[in-house]
């Protein structure tokens, strides 16, 4: 028997000489890559390594130019879809979540599941997806009735996930889940993380896409590294360390490095007051001139009302806003890169009434170059870059604005570990320069970059933390506690 023969038998999937480009830009450049039944794949890469194109192809939504894509024993090359994926029991959570906005919980899952008809299949439907949020995420306060447009991002990925692991009459083999804590809090995504395990104990398979390089260590059985359209690295778990993953996604270990906690001295001017509006035993957030203010605690208790109560209340043109949520709030879908990037800063870019063109193709390249957008035309539409990459041009727009104040709305999902480093460091680098910024981060990591937190519980400020006392411990009890 030969290797390849053999490593069909014993895989759950296994996909070889897999090609695929968009016009000029080769997205997968013959990748092999082998899913074995009962494990638990980690993939991890920059921003634009092809991760999600790859997932794409085995989830049936995107057809390879080449490569041969194998399920079980079962060569499907040749005819392939997503219901045919979907009858072989592969299922996925993509990073831009695809629930109908304008169903309920319940008709999102009749979407999926054919097998729901006849009289009681909504209730069929509230059951099996009500039954799995408890589940996976017990406590989660989620209304199944409810439409999927009128949850926030945490919960829509929630529910997302969720609805990935319900079955009713096709098998459930393979889970792909592309980012999907990237809008959780520690708290959640550790739930999520604890049932992953216990599924693939189970027998399913499941493959994992983080940049957070610490839970793909420590949850995954076997790690894939792809570069450039590539897999360039692939072994076991074990064998792997935070360094050695880095080192093979094409970063540097000192580019990568824990961020600088060094405290800088911050002017006394205020530049911003503000009290929950929606909560009556509050404490009050300040922000002061030039400083780096994190807004922490469980998601949904009212960081990002916040943040939109800051943002309404502010100057014109005096704040600039950075969506976590870019389907709904952040990219313009129909324009291209260049324009979404400074559609912010159009008055500067002007001569008399007219803007200048070439003002605003500078301003586009440069910051292509500056946080490294990775596109070969920054006239191509958004949409064309991936996930990663589109955040980074909000961070772009953001940044590129004359405004003073900046409020993030966890503003680095799916930012690789390379570029948030460098973000951080142009964040601290604005900051002295006299910008302040508010910072919603589900990632209690990131808080060490900040001057200061506030913890948000049930819509209150319940606590404020000073920068050297922003640890996953202290955050985490202030979040569960009752009042200031
Ligand atoms: N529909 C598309 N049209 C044109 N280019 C595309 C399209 N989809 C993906 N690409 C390009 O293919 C490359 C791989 O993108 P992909 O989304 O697979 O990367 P990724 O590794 O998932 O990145 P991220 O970590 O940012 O999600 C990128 O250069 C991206 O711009």
């Amino acid at each position: 028997m030969t290797g390849l023969m053999s490593d069909i038998l014993e895989s759950a999937v296994t996909l070889t000489a897999i090609e695929k480009s968009f016009g000029a830009v080769r997205a997968l450049a013959g990748v092999d890559l082998l899913l074995k039944p009962g494990e638990c794949l980690g993939l991890v890469g920059h921003n634009g390594a092809g991760k999600s194109t790859l997932m794409h192809v085995l989830a049936g939504t995107l057809k390879p130019d080449q490569g041969r894509l194998v399920i079980g024993t079962q060569d499907v090359s040749r005819q392939y879809s997503a219901s045919n994926a979907s009858a072989h029991g592969i299922r996925c959570v993509f990073q831009e979540l695809s629930l109908c906005p304008n169903l309920t919980l319940a008709e999102n899952v009749r979407i999926v599941h054919r097998a729901l008809k006849g009289i009681g299949w909504k209730a069929k439907a509230r059951r099996l997806i009500g039954e799995k949020l408890d589940e996976i995420f017990p406590g989660h306060g989620i209304d199944v009735d409810q439409e999927a447009g009128d949850l926030n991002i945490g919960q829509r990925q929630m529910a997302e996930i969720a609805r990935a692991f319900t079955v009713t009459d096709e098998p459930l083999r393979v889970v792909i889940l592309d980012e999907p804590t990237s809008s959780l809090d520690a708290v959640t995504a550790r739930q999520l993380l604890t049932f992953m395990r216990q599924e693939v104990a189970r027998g399913t398979s499941t493959i994992l896409i983080s940049h957070l390089l610490g839970d793909v260590l420590d949850y995954c059985d076997r790690i894939a590294v792809m570069k450039d359209g590539k897999v360039v690295a692939e072994k076991e778990a074990q064998n792997f360390t935070r360094h050695s993953l880095v080192a093979a996604m094409g970063a540097t270990a000192e580019k990568a490095g824990p961020g600088t906690t060094a405290r800088r001295r911050i002017s006394s001017a205020l530049t911003i007051e503000a009290t929950p509006l929606t909560a009556t035993q509050t404490g009050k957030l300040s922000v002061r001139k030039g400083e780096i203010v994190g807004l922490a605690g469980l998601a949904g208790h009212g960081q990002t009302r916040m943040l939109i109560q800051i943002f309404d209340g502010a100057r014109k043109h005096s704040a600039a806003f950075i969506a976590g949520d870019r389907q709904s709030d952040g990219v313009f879908n129909l324009w291209s890169i260049g324009e979404n990037v400074t559609v912010s800063a159009l008055r500067h870019l002007r001569k008399g009434p007219l803007i200048r063109p070439e003002h605003e193709h500078n301003m586009a390249r440069n910051w292509k170059q500056r946080i490294g957008i990775r596109t070969p035309d920054m006239n191509n539409n958004i949409l064309t870059l991936s996930g990663g990459n589109q955040q980074k041009a909000l961070f772009a727009r953001a940044l590129g604005s004359k405004a003073d104040i900046v409020l993030m709305d966890d503003p680095m999902r799916g930012v690789d570990i390379g570029t948030k480093l460098e973000v951080y460091e142009m964040i601290r680098a604005e900051a002295e320069a006299g910008r302040s910024f508010v910072w919603y981060t589900t990632e209690i990591d990131e808080l060490k970059h900040c001057d200061r937190a506030y913890i948000f519980r049930n819509g209150a400020i319940v606590a404020e933390l000073q920068g050297d006392e922003l640890s996953e411990d202290k955050v985490l009890h202030a979040s569960f506690a009752e009042s200031a």
